[in-house]
């Protein structure tokens, strides 16, 4: 599934940059406002509770779970999830499974004032030229759908356009990965992204590999405030939270409360 996600996501850039060559998209980001400096915003603790950062997503869709949320408005949506105290938010911009868009990504640029991630299957530079010009401060990059080497290659390629970069990983073998190619933000999603089957305990096996100075996320099947606390409990800096925020009725509350979870 993660290879097709990601051939999809490729395939579906090589239709955009038909219509916008990539000498031009870069001129585009390049002229566009300069990034946030997500990882030092996140290795900060917040000043007003122990809790974590709370990242909240506009997920629409899943390919595990189908539908979850219409979402008319994206920037609605982070804007409440700002006012909720969230530290960054994610906006999901792939299209076939997740139902997301590049505009998505602007508008929701457009509406917060802290860090935006564009959460994507990435594989390409040209992907992260369009992060940036369409206002994301963070990138996506899944250390099991890219080579060492290309994961090296790209996550170099996005700090030289200002991005922090988000690397995220499953197992003890990625994690060498992705400190080989000086990751300073590492996630641990605790969903397999090959079988969709959930292993929260994962995160708290992989803490302790993951060294002092990079921001420990951990990602995926946060459903209740108990949820953050133990994550928070086993050493995360920062949770990613999707669906449980999509499908509350009142998600500017529940962030509040995710954020406070200690
Ligand atoms: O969510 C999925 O089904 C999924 C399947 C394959 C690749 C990626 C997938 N999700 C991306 C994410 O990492 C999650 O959206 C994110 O961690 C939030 O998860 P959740 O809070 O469980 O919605």
């Amino acid at each position: 599934m993660l290879d097709a996600l990601t051939a999809g996501a490729l395939e579906d850039a090589a239709r955009r940059r038909e219509q916008l060559p990539a000498d031009r998209l870069e001129a585009i980001a390049l002229q566009s406002r300069t990034p946030l400096d997500a990882a030092s915003l996140l290795s900060t603790p917040k000043a007003d509770s122990p809790g974590p950062h709370i990242i909240a997503e506009v997920k629409r869709a899943s390919p595990s779970k189908g539908p979850l949320a219409d979402i008319p408005e994206p920037a609605a949506l982070a804007s409440s999830y700002a006012a909720g105290g969230a530290s960054a938010i994610s906006v999901l911009t792939e299209e076939r499974r997740f139902l997301g868009s590049l505009d998505d990504l602007r508008a929701v640029r457009e509406a917060v004032q802290v860090p935006v991630l564009r959460k994507d299957f990435i594989a390409d530079e040209y992907q992260l030229l369009e992060a940036r010009a369409f206002g994301a401060d963070i990138v996506l990059l899944i250390v099991a759908s890219l080579e060492p080497a290309r994961l090296v290659q790209l996550h170099r390629f996005a700090n030289g356009l200002g991005l922090s970069v988000l690397v995220e990983v499953h197992d003890e073998r990625e994690i060498d990965a992705a400190l080989a190619a000086d990751a300073r933000i590492l996630g641990v999603n605790t969903r397999d992204l090959k079988t969709f089957t959930m292993h929260p305990e994962r995160f708290a096996e992989l803490r302790e590999r993951i060294p002092a100075g990079t921001v420990a996320v951990a990602e995926s099947g946060v459903r209740s405030a108990a949820d953050v606390a133990r994550y928070r409990q086993d050493g995360a800096d920062a949770v990613l939270v999707g669906e449980a925020l999509v499908t509350d009725g009142d998600p500017a509350s529940r962030v509040r409360e995710f954020g406070r979870a200690a």
